[in-house]
C-alpha cells in the first residue's frame, strides 16, 4: 500500500500542513472543537477546495478522478450518509461476517432497516462498509465518538488489524489523548491552523 503525504496543504481555517504517513502507520490528531480537524480531512479526501498537494506515494490527488481518489483515500465521518432502506444495500463490495462479529454485530444486521439502527450501530456499520472497499488510506473522524468502552475496544482492534494486514495509512481524529496513545505512535494537535507534535499521554504505549 502507498504512503500518504500532505505538502503545504491549505484549506479554509487550516494550513499550511506538511505531514507524511507511511503505509501501515497510524497518526492521531486532536484539537479544540472548531479547530478545523474535519475540514482538514475533507480537504485530504478532495471534498473541499484546497491548495497544496496530497499524494499517494508519487501520485497526486489532482492526477486522479475524484471518485477514484476517494475510493483510495476514504473518509469515515462521525455521522455517515445512508441512502437505501436496508443496511445490506450499502455493502456493494460484500460484507465479511467475521468482521461484523468482531465489531459486536450479528450477521442479521445486514437485513436491518437503517432507521432502526442506533447511532453506535450506524457508526460501526459505516466504518465496516468503508473497510470492505479496501482503501489504501483511512481518514477517521472520531470513529468511536458514539461508542461505549466495549465497542470502542472492538473498533480499535479491527482498525489495528486492517492497518497491519493491509498496510493502510491511518489518520485518526480523536478527542481522547489516551486513545491516541493506544492507537498511534505519532500524535499532533491542530492549533491556529497548524499541526504541533503532541506529547504522549502517560501510561500509554508510545
Ligand atoms: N461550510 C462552512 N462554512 C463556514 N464555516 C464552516 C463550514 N464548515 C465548517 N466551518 C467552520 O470551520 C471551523 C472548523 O470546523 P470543523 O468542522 O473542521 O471543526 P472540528 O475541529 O472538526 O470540530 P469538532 O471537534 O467540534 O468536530 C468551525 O468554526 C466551523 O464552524
Amino acid at each position: 500500500m502507498p504512503d500518504l503525504t500532505l505538502h503545504q496543504l491549505r484549506t479554509r481555517h487550516v494550513g499550511p500542513i506538511d505531514l507524511h504517513i507511511a503505509a501501515g502507520e497510524c497518526v492521531c490528531i486532536r484539537g479544540a472543537s472548531g479547530s478545523g480537524k474535519s475540514l482538514l480531512l475533507r480537504a485530504i479526501a478532495d471534498l473541499d477546495p484546497h491548495r497544496g498537494d496530497v499524494r499517494l506515494d508519487a501520485r497526486p490527488c489532482s492526477a486522479m478522478p475524484a471518485p477514484a481518489w476517494r475510493r483510495q483515500v476514504a473518509l469515515v465521518m462521525a455521522e455517515s450518509a445512508w441512502w437505501a432502506e436496508t443496511v445490506g444495500a450499502h455493502f456493494s463490495d460484500g460484507c465479511d461476517p467475521a468482521w461484523l462479529a468482531r465489531l459486536g454485530l450479528p450477521a442479521a444486521a445486514l437485513d436491518w432497516e437503517v432507521a432502526r439502527c442506533s447511532t453506535g450501530e450506524r457508526q460501526r456499520l459505516a466504518l465496516l462498509r468503508t473497510l470492505m472497499r479496501r482503501p489504501a488510506a483511512l481518514l477517521l473522524d472520531e470513529p468511536t465518538g458514539n461508542l461505549d468502552a466495549d465497542s470502542t475496544a472492538r473498533v480499535e482492534a479491527l482498525l489495528d488489524h486492517y492497518r497491519r494486514t493491509q498496510g493502510a495509512a491511518l489518520l485518526w481524529i480523536s478527542h481522547d489523548p489516551r486513545q491516541a496513545g493506544r492507537v498511534a505512535r505519532r500524535c499532533f494537535v491542530l492549533e491556529d491552523g497548524t499541526l504541533r507534535e503532541d506529547r504522549p499521554e502517560e501510561g500509554t504505549r508510545w
